[in-house]
């Protein structure tokens, strides 16, 4: 069983806003981009696990969306550190949206620690004029084990920048020993998204690379399935799809030059070169 994830980021901001959605106004965009991929996640439901991760606004619509039979599952980008207690904490989160806020939505999967979050949570601490890798590793084990709590699963992500390239045993055995601490792994997925790889115009790392940090992924977290993403195209998807340890992909852009956007015929092509269908 292989897995496919998709991160819509903010796709949603249109053009005129300086973002790239030209497929729906806003108010629909969630229930239009649903209802354009299901098809292919339905299709394809028998050999992969497929999760879409939405801004917080289109979670309502999505698992509108989503027919009861869907097997895909609809995912949230990010969660609070904290979350409603009963007897304690009722709801006072101004701001912040938790695991048990979302999971009441509709969502059953969270995206944690992608380096977008990471660089946010580095940027509150460089402020204070701190830097603190380690920090933030802490910062996201809270979150981790508050979706675990609620019951979502959980994808989390772990890479290293160019310049860390030299560094890339402790930097991502950092995310993953601090990150994961003390977590139930049995509902866990570890992306690896090498920062230099992600978006339009990067170089995608070869199999040796990745195999090199899947195996080293795989060892530190007793086997947790390990997805690629950063720059995954329908060119490179057969590679991809080969490694023979890498469970899976985790897609942004469809389109990384010209227009470049999420578009649901790029997913399904994507999709159909990454299962094998259409070699
Ligand atoms: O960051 C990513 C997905 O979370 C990868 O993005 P791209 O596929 O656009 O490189």
């Amino acid at each position: 069983m292989k897995y496919i994830f998709a991160n819509l980021k903010r796709f949603d901001i249109p053009k005129e806003m300086d973002g790239i959605n030209t497929l729906a106004p806003v108010s629909l965009w969630g229930s239009y981009l649903t209802g354009q991929i299901r098809e292919t996640m339905n299709q394809y439901s028998a050999q992969a696990e497929f999760a879409v991760f939405y801004p917080e606004a289109y979670l309502l619509q999505a698992a509108d969306a989503k027919a009861a039979e869907d097997g895909w599952k609809v995912g949230v980008q990010g969660i609070y550190r904290e979350d409603t207690e009963k007897g304690g904490n009722f709801g006072a989160f101004t701001t912040n949206r938790t695991a048990k806020s979302v999971k009441s939505m509709g969502c059953e999967y969270v995206l944690i620690g992608h380096c977008e979050e990471r660089m946010d949570k580095a940027g509150v601490l460089a402020h204070a004029g701190i830097t603190d890798s380690e920090a933030v590793n802490r910062i996201l084990n809270e979150e981790v084990v508050c979706a675990v709590k609620a019951g979502l699963s959980v994808l989390y992500c772990v890479g290293e920048t160019e310049a860390e390239q030299n560094r890339w045993q402790d930097v991502i055995g950092e995310q993953l020993d601090v990150g994961l601490n003390g977590v139930d792994l049995s509902g866990i997925s570890v992306a690896y998204e090498p920062l230099w790889a992600i978006g339009p115009g990067k170089p995608v790392p070869d199999s040796d690379y990745i195999t090199k940090i899947a195996s080293f992924i795989k060892s530190r977290t007793d086997g947790c399935p390990v997805i690629y993403g950063g720059g995954l195209k329908e060119e490179n998807a057969r590679m991809l799809a080969e490694i023979p340890c890498v469970d899976g992909g985790l897609i942004g852009l469809t389109k990384f030059s010209g227009d470049i956007g999420f578009y649901p015929d790029g997913f399904a092509s994507i999709v159909e070169k990454y299962l094998g269908e259409g070699k």
